[in-house]
């Protein structure tokens, strides 16, 4: 099952299902075209399945997991009502807060399901994150800058979001910069994770960057990962979908599962 199929994520996902031999597409969900065949809307891509208008009228054709690629209210929607349903969420949609994610990993706990939230598929993207980690307990002054198309509803974006928790779990507490800098301009330094400041450029023309830049005495290290395409994140969207099928409990980012 999968939500959003008309989106630029939801298409490719739709791709992967249909290429994959051991995954069987049951249905979608689309709250405009609830009734009708995927071939029927015109927009999607031309098969016989059908496309529910919610979750819970999906559940009834019985899916094993549903990939969300919405946007960050129906995601927690989403992955909340699939637990309930006893269902496998795999959710790419960002847009989570810790809140969120502590609330819905109890509940794959209590359901025993399992679930992922990624905010990234991308398997450079979480070497990014991993490398990056790595970097910080030797150069704790960082900053981070992610660029995305400017259809992106969410900033900062959910990649920058977890490489920032991810460093700050290894880098001393600190406030980068002068400890007496001041902002002609609101937001000229960015926003701020404890003390890392984070840089969010919308632009056409762009899908998904982003660079770690690290400073030191007389050098600095940037980390940088480039999707170019939505085919990027497909083999990652691959492994969470096989992973809850055999787990119980919520991973929240892929670096999770791989060494
Ligand atoms: N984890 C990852 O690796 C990636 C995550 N994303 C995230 O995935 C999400 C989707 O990204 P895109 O595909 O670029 O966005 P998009 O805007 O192209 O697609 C979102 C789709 O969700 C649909 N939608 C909205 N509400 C819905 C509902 N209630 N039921 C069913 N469908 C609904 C919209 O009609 C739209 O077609 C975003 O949160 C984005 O940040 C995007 C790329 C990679
Ligand atoms: O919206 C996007 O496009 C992307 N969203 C994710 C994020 O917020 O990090 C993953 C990737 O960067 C693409």
């Amino acid at each position: 099952m999968i939500a959003g199929p008309r989106g630029n994520m939801g298409r490719e996902a739709v791709k992967l299902v249909q290429r994959e031999e051991n995954m069987q597409l049951t249905g979608v969900i689309d709250y405009k075209f609830g009734g009708m065949t995927m071939q029927e809307t015109e927009t999607m891509e031309p098969l016989q399945i059908p496309v529910y208008e919610t979750l819970d009228e999906a559940a009834e054709n019985k899916p094993d997991v549903l990939i969300d690629l919405t946007n960050p209210e129906t995601g927690k929607k989403h992955l909340r009502r699939a637990l309930e349903l006893g269902i496998r969420p795999v959710v790419g949609t960002t847009g989570f807060t810790d809140d969120d994610i502590n609330v819905l990993s109890e509940l794959a706990e209590e359901k025993e399901l399992g679930a992922v939230i990624a905010p990234n598929f991308a398997i450079g993207a979480i070497l990014l994150m991993k490398l990056s980690v790595m970097a910080a307990k030797y150069m704790p002054n960082v900053e981070i800058i992610e660029q995305h198309h400017d259809r992106k509803l969410d900033a900062p974006s959910g990649t920058a979001m977890k490489t920032a928790q991810m460093i700050s779990a290894v880098r001393p507490a600190g406030s980068q910069g002068h400890p007496d800098e001041e902002e002609a301009w609101q937001g000229a330094r960015g926003a701020d994770y404890e003390g890392m400041k984070v840089h969010s450029v919308r632009l056409p023309g762009r899908v998904a960057h982003q660079e770690v830049i690290f400073g030191g005495e007389g050098q600095t290290l940037t980390i940088r990962h480039d999707s170019l395409n939505r085919a990027s994140f497909m083999p990652g969207v691959k492994m969470a979908v096989e992973h809850v099928t055999v787990s119980a409990g919520l991973v929240y980012g892929l670096e999770n599962l791989i060494d």
